[in-house]
């Protein structure tokens, strides 16, 4: 469309920050790429196989000196059984698999190699300091091969994150999560939306450049209002996601709580299937919040025991039940206990009787729609009721409108635990969405923020488009910019830190 915007308006769109990218010279100040770096890349402890990395000019090096092979005439990326010797001593370390990965070709994108070896201490410390006697070698620092990757321009920031929570993964469905993004879809969305934006700028810059010497078609803005419109519903949808891939990647926060002795302490050992808590009759047994991370289903959840609700005198208990309502408040899920042998007899009661203990755990006088949503009823010893009395409190609950799910179960004979663990799965997915379908979700706050900031940077396009175009144009450019923070196109140092400073060393 506009071929002529080739030569001034490129310049002047990098003059101005587009295409600069401050990685570079944050890299260059902080750490000396032209360094070799080694490190333990598989897990501390004994193990049957170590693998050792180096990365950087000196790999040829380390290949020649410890596994006697000359780079050139190894044949690049293959396994090779070798003895690997001390080069000081010329003693035998151990007898391992060597591989050369040349640069470009490998995961830092500089000359590589590594060492398989035996995972007892002594053959690891014996070849980590063969490596460090090595001119020009040193060990890495957290995080530094993915650092190098980033630099190279091998993985993008949300791929770096994403291979970051690969590592991290504990449950199914956050490897599938992790997985997707470190594949860089997530990536791949906002560039995708940087491209379109950086179009957009493109063509408000020619025209406010070349509106004047009428070299540019009318309509032209009309266009861009309608792409603005347009990502701007792309981006609140994807904001719009309740949360899910960040649950996901930290966990369902599930909170049990209700009156003193209902049972709290003794459903969360079920769950755990140790005795995590400690269960007595009497109440007020728990006062701090006791935390465990379960895999329900393949999703993961952090489960809070909390001191039962209740007012007391005590100002150790008063702390505890301070701690279980703040807990409550910030719950994705919160179990609600209740002791089935205290509901009314008459059974007509039990509704309203339930609504009075939500309203006592969620703490509003209208246990709200948003709040019940949130929350499961476990009505605990069933095992203590009369046999008909189950049916028919099953029966009145599956009559009434307006409570939240219930489940009659029984903490201390298991019963009801595979219906009550059916519909807790159901929440707990439901929660996290499913990672494989639909757009890549959103993982972490940095990016929300960032996206946030975006949204408010296109409103501001349309508040100055008819007002002030150079106005609107720094409403575009802003947006961009906090794209590019997302995916390290535009690197802010403190956002970098911190991401690989996450990173273990070795990866
Ligand atoms: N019969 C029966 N007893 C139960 C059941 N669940 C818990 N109990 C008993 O109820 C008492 C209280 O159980 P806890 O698990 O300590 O109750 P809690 O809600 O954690 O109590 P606090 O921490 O004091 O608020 C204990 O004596 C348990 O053995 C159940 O399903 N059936
Ligand atoms: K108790
Ligand atoms: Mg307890």
């Amino acid at each position: 469309m506009f071929t002529f915007m080739s030569g001034a308006l490129r310049r002047r769109l990098i003059i101005q920050g587009l295409r600069v990218n401050p990685v570079k010279k944050w890299f260059s100040n902080n750490l000396c790429d032209s360094d070799t770096i080694f490190a333990l890349s598989s897990g501390h402890g004994r193990c049957g196989v170590a693998v050792v990395r180096v990365s950087g000019p000196a790999s040829a090096l380390a290949l020649r000196s410890l596994a006697g092979l000359t780079h050139s005439r190894t044949v690049p990326r293959t396994a090779v059984l070798r003895n690997i010797t001390d080069p000081r001593s010329q003693e035998l370390l151990d007898k391992g698999l060597v591989l050369w990965f040349p640069g470009p070709h490998s995961f830092t994108g500089e000359d590589s190699v590594e060492f398989h070896i035996h995972g007892g201490s002594a053959v690891i410390r014996g070849v980590l300091q063969a490596l460090g006697s090595l001119p020009g070698v040193r060990p890495a620092e957290a995080g530094e091969f993915t650092r190098r990757a980033f630099y190279a321009g091998k993985l993008g920031l949300t791929e770096v994150e994403g291979l970051g929570d690969l590592i991290h993964a504990e449950t199914e469905a956050q490897r599938r999560q992790a997985l997707r993004q470190m594949a860089g879809e997530l990536g791949q969305l906002y560039s995708n939306w940087s491209q379109r934006l950086t179009r957009c700028l493109a063509h408000v810059e020619a025209f406010i450049d070349f509106s004047e010497d009428e070299l540019i078609e009318d309509g032209v803005l009309n266009q861009v209002d309608s792409s603005v419109s347009q990502l701007q519903k792309e981006l609140e949808r994807h904001l719009r996601d309740g949360r899910r891939g960040e649950r996901l990647r930290g966990g369902v926060q599930v909170v049990i709580a209700g009156a003193t002795n209902a049972g709290k302490s003794s459903l969360l050992n079920m769950l755990c299937q140790r005795p995590v808590a400690i269960v007595s009759p009497v109440a007020g047994t728990t006062r701090d919040v006791v935390e465990t991370a379960l895999d329900i289903g393949g999703f993961p959840v952090l489960l809070s025991d909390t001191a039962g609700l209740r007012d007391t005198p005590d100002i150790v208990e008063r702390e505890g039940v301070r701690r279980a309502r703040e807990r409550v408040e910030q719950a994705d899920l919160t179990l609600v206990v209740v002791d089935s042998t205290h509901l009314p007899r008459d059974l007509l009661g039990v509704p309203s009787f339930l609504m009075g203990q939500l309203r006592t755990v969620l703490h509003s006088a209208e246990a709200q729609e948003a709040a019940l949503r949130g929350c499961l009823l476990v009505l605990n010893k069933s095992d203590l009721l009369a046999g008909q009395q189950v049916e028919r409190i099953q029966k009145v609950l599956s009559q009434t409108e307006g409570l939240p799910t219930a489940c009659l179960l029984s903490c201390q004979t298991g019963d009801g635990l595979d219906d009550f663990l059916v519909v807790f799965q159901k929440q707990v997915k439901t929660l996290c969405g499913d990672p494989l379908s639909g757009d890549p979700s959103l993982t972490q706050a940095r990016h929300r923020a960032h996206l946030q900031n975006c949204v408010q940077a296109l409103a501001q396009y349309h508040h100055y488009r008819d007002l002030d175009l150079a106005l609107a144009a720094e409403g575009l450019r802003l947006a961009l910019t906090n794209l590019g923070r997302i995916t390290g196109k535009v690197g802010a140092e403190e956002i970098l830190d911190i991401i690989f400073r996450d990173f273990c060393i070795g990866k």
